[in-house]
């Protein structure tokens, strides 16, 4: 086994097809077609894909998550608001994880984590109805030790630390800031007997240093290799994230 083969196992990758339906939706077309994206990310090395059924729907739509969860060889992790409507599809769909993000209908993207910490009962019943029909359960926390002290609280077994503040940061001492910070809350979690994974504004020039962190054994990562794909294809870009990921594992 090489040594890329030993970095894919450690950290793994699931890629985010919702900006291949944004593209789609923005016509009413049928394509470009997100399974055949699905499909191609797989084949080219992504260990999982994520979709956001949004509330407002603006990209990935109920069908998609239909097509994707009747792929027997492509394991979907469904991104969801924590709402009867997404827990019910989610239980008919049987995707094999479900992430629970925040959702605000003005935002452009998902701006902060998930507030657990406010609402530990009704995050711990939703995880509880998403267990019952084996979906694994992850929460989409920001790096905050309250959070993660509420995320087990709850019941997960599974965080995603969001690392748009990291990704977004203006000055390289920032930067260090907020790595220290998703470092700090992955060792956090991973005491507490938590599977920690990571995602959000991750790009293959930023993704090395969280990649770096052992804690961490999965990205999820869609915008900017989405984009990437424009100019090299959607396997291309994979392949080109993988080796970012893996140069950053050492
Ligand atoms: C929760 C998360 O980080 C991703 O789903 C990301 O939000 C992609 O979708 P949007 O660009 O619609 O936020
Ligand atoms: N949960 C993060 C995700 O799925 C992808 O986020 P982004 O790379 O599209 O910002």
């Amino acid at each position: 086994m090489n040594q890329n083969a030993t970095a894919r196992e450690r950290l793994r990758l699931g890629v985010n097809v919702d900006h291949v339906a944004t593209l789609r939706q923005a016509r009413g077309t049928r394509y470009p077609d997100v399974v055949a994206a699905a499909h191609a990310a797989i084949a080219a090395g992504a260990d999982s894909i994520t979709v956001h059924l949004r509330e407002d729907r603006r990209h990935i739509q109920d069908a998609d998550v239909d097509a994707l969860t009747e792929i027997d060889a492509i394991a979907v992790n469904l991104e969801m608001a924590l709402t009867e409507e997404m827990l019910a599809i989610a239980v008919a769909r049987r995707p094999r994880d479900a992430c629970l993000v925040p959702e605000r209908r003005e935002e452009l993207t998902t701006e902060g984590g998930l507030d657990v910490a406010s609402q530990r009962e009704a995050v711990g019943a939703g995880i509880a109805r998403l267990h019952a029909v084996d979906i694994r359960a992850a929460l989409f926390i920001d790096p905050d030790d309250a959070q993660i002290h509420a995320a087990a609280a709850a019941g997960a077994s599974h965080i995603e630390l969001h690392t748009g503040a990291y990704a977004d940061a203006q000055t390289e001492e920032e930067g260090d800031e907020q790595l220290a910070r998703i470092a700090s809350a992955a060792r956090y979690a991973a005491s507490l007997g938590m599977e920690v994974h990571a995602g959000h504004g991750l790009n293959v020039d930023n993704v090395g240093a969280i990649a770096a962190i052992d804690e961490i054994v999965e990205l999820n990562i869609g915008h900017a290799l989405i984009a990437d794909a424009l100019f090299v294809g959607i396997e291309q870009a994979v392949r080109d994230m993988r080796a970012a990921m893996d140069a950053g594992r050492g």
